[in-house]
């Protein structure tokens, strides 16, 4: 097989976790015979210093003609004065809309070896496996008007969206619960104020008659940020809209132990997309404190959905298992004095996860 994937690094932290994912990729790739092509592409805020937009139109072409696109993260505190059409954000929302992905596929466990590390208590997020089924391309960051009138001190963006983009993103939802042990979908809105989210609750249910194996429930996205903190075992296949989406999966980094352990795929496009949940973290680039498994498991969701390579993407996340399980960290999910742990920078944590790929690669 050969397969063509965009590296989309970006800014902060970015680069520093798609280096170690891709070791990991190129590392299975030559285990079985695979070419992986990688291109690499600028977007945000280097981007913006290097050509001036932050998405270049050759990042954009070249990644359209590629069988998947990597992405690390993007934004910059020195652009944080620029418009939102302008900053590196804008890069990245541009390339989600051009390759056309509208379900974020995002999901959230609970590792074992991680109990202590959470702030939550062992018997809460014990068994805890959740996968969120995002939104995203609608909502409140694509909808039209939107401005912000500095003359008149006034502000608007406008949150819109059809039964048809409802329809196809739960459409993937109950596919994915339906094979899935508990299959049951709880599906998050704020129906009880917005007309947008009336209609998400509408269409949601009319799917649903589709699939009589899966359960269906809905829940207001205010309690369901509380819910998910007390009772997240509760919980299934999480489907929501593009910003409910976007702020309960970070909240979700709390059952897995820390953002950085969070990863991603968007399906249903051109080029399925490919990205931790975290972004560019600059309190922390440079340091080597970034944590790589979020960006790894990553590379696994690319094995398992770009390639058809589940074998190896189960192999992937059972090597980042055993690195933890060993007591084995990074610095943000080292919270506590627990006996028996090893804090290790972003390199030394992907190379001891590449050693462990590596020997089960060999095994199989
Ligand atoms: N997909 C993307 O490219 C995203 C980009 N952003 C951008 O990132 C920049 C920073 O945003 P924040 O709100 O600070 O969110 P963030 O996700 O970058 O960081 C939030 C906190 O989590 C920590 N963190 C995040 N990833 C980590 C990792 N892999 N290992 C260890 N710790 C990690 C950070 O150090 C920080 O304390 C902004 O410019 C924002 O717009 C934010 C979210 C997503
Ligand atoms: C455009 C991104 C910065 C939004 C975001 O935080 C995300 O998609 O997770
Ligand atoms: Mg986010």
């Amino acid at each position: 097989m050969h397969l063509k994937i965009a590296i989309l690094a970006g800014d902060g932290i970015g680069p520093e976790v798609t280096n170690e994912a891709v070791n990991v990729l190129t590392t299975v790739a030559n285990a079985r015979g695979h070419v992986f092509e990688y291109i690499p592409l600028l977007i945000g805020g280097v981007a913006i210093t290097a050509y001036g937009t932050p998405l270049p139109p050759e990042t954009l072409e070249k990644t359209l003609r590629c069988d998947a696109a990597l992405l690390g993260a993007v934004g910059d505190n020195k652009f944080n004065h620029l418009p939102p059409s302008e900053r590196p954000e804008a890069g990245l929302l541009r390339i989600r809309a051009a390759l056309g992905g509208f379900a974020n596929l995002r999901p959230a466990v609970a590792y074992k070896a991680l109990a202590d590390n959470s702030p939550l208590r062992p018997e809460i997020t014990d068994g805890a496996d959740i996968l969120f089924v995002r939104e995203l391309l609608g909502g409140l960051y694509f909808g039209e008007p939107r401005a912000w009138h500095k003359s008149t001190d006034r502000a608007h963006n406008t949150m819109v969206y059809t039964r048809a983009e409802v329809e196809r993103v739960a459409r993937i939802a109950f596919d994915l619960a339906s094979r899935r042990e508990k299959k049951k979908i709880t599906s998050v809105d704020k129906a009880n104020v917005l007309e947008c989210s009336q209609l998400w609750r509408a269409v949601v249910t009319d799917v649903s008659r589709d699939y009589p194996t899966v359960t269906l429930e809905h829940q207001l996205v205010d309690s369901m940020a509380i819910h998910l903190m007390t009772r997240p075992r509760d919980f299934d296949v999480v489907l929501t809209e593009n910003l409910f989406g976007d702020i309960l999966s970070d909240e979700s980094g709390v059952i897995t132990g820390s953002l950085g352990m969070l990863p991603s795929a968007t399906l249903g496009g051109k080029v399925n997309l490919y990205e931790p949940v975290h972004g560019s973290a600059p309190d922390i680039a440079g340091t080597g404190k970034a944590n790589p498994i979020g960006a790894i498991l990553t590379a696994a969701m690319v094995l398992r959905h770009s390639a058809g390579m589940e074998a190896e993407a189960k192999l992937i996340e059972d090597a980042v298992d055993e690195a933890l399980n060993e007591g084995n960290r990074t610095t943000d999910i080292a919270r506590g004095n627990v006996a028996g742990q090893t804090t290790l920078a972003t390199t030394q944590m992907g190379e001891l996860i590449l050693g462990k790929v590596e020997a089960r690669l060999s095994a199989a």
